[in-house]
């Protein structure tokens, strides 16, 4: 479990983390999304102590990480899969890192076959393709086998079935019960891996929902004769709806379809047409991060 409440984190006159309260939870993928630009990678370097907030804290399993002996056990993370040295092999490099922590060369030959590197171990890291490079780069947050695990946007660069393995290793280690963390700027990676979505836009939270209620936070379509478009507007804002005005008919947010039913049908509105709209995930992405990028250009551009 990551807990993070009223993260700030300011460089200079930059607020990259703006007041972040918000908690991942365990057994499932956590999708952290928000433009590029928009806080993911610095809150995780937060989170894993990497850098310190000026306001709020991060809790990993209760504590700071730093509380914790081995934090290695605790949380595996893959922040920068370039950031290794290219000289040493494969195996030698998880190799130190374990033995820094107290983990045996077992666990390196583990960590070495789980993410398929096995057959390649003793090749220097130089040669190593940019997919297999992010491979190793897992395999060092698996090396302590934590139950937490956080990785920053590791499908980059990765082609159709290094982006498939990774989504598949992704659910493989929520399904054993781990705390899984992942951050991306398309919302398109997080469809088909994530159960649940963090979105943040210039430092703030914009959601913190499971993905099938950011789905379902779609539109309503309904139409009503002419004469009671008037009357069936001010009902549904009434009932909290948000309601625009489309060529044949209302869009309605913030409503379900049957609530929706509902007012119309105790306003003695007649009801046309009902329909739910099913927006893709991308569609409550582009509208909740939408704000977020425009105003982030007019303030470039100002
Ligand atoms: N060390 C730093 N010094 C100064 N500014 C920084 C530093 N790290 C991040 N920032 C700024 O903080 C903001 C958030 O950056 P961050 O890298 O966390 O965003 P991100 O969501 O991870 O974006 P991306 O998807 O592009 O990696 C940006 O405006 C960035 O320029």
């Amino acid at each position: 479990m990551i807990e993070i409440t009223g993260l700030v984190k300011r460089y200079g006159r930059t607020t990259a983390v703006d007041g972040l309260t918000f908690a991942v939870r365990p057994g499932g993928v956590t999708g952290f999304l928000g433009p590029n630009g928009a806080g993911k990678s610095t809150t995780m370097r937060l989170a894993l102590g990497l850098e310190h907030p000026q306001e709020g804290r991060v809790l990993i399993d209760g504590r700071p990480l730093r509380a914790h002996d081995r934090p290695l056990t605790r949380v595996g993370a893959l922040l920068d899969a370039a950031a290794v040295h290219p000289g040493r092999s494969a195996r030698n490099h998880l190799r130190s890192l374990a033995a820094a922590n107290g983990i045996g060369d077992r666990r390196v030959d583990a960590c070495l076959e789980r993410v398929g590197l096995a057959g390649v171990a003793g090749r220097r890291i130089r040669t190593f393709s940019l997919g297999m490079r992010q491979r190793l780069g897992i395999a060092a947050a698996l090396l302590g086998d934590p139950w937490v695990l956080m990785f920053d946007e590791p499908v980059n660069g990765l082609d159709p079935e290094g982006i498939q393995w990774v989504r598949t290793l992704m659910r493989d280690l929520a399904a054993e019960g781990r705390t899984v963390f992942v951050s991306s700027h398309l919302m398109a990676e997080m469809q088909n891996t994530a159960d649940h979505l963090v979105v943040i836009g210039r430092g703030r939270l914009l959601a913190d929902a499971p993905i099938r209620e950011l789905v379902a936070a779609a539109s309503v379509d309904v139409q009503v004769p002419d004469s009671d478009r008037g009357h069936a507007v001010a009902q549904l804002a009434a009932a909290g709806g948000t309601v625009a005005a489309d060529r044949t008919g209302l869009v309605v947010r913030g409503l379900s379809a049957d609530r929706v039913g509902e007012v119309l049908h105790g306003a003695g509105i007649a009801v046309v047409r009902l329909a739910e709209r099913q927006a893709s995930l991308e569609d409550a992405y582009l509208e909740l991060t939408g704000g977020s990028v425009e105003h982030r250009a007019q303030e470039v551009g100002s």
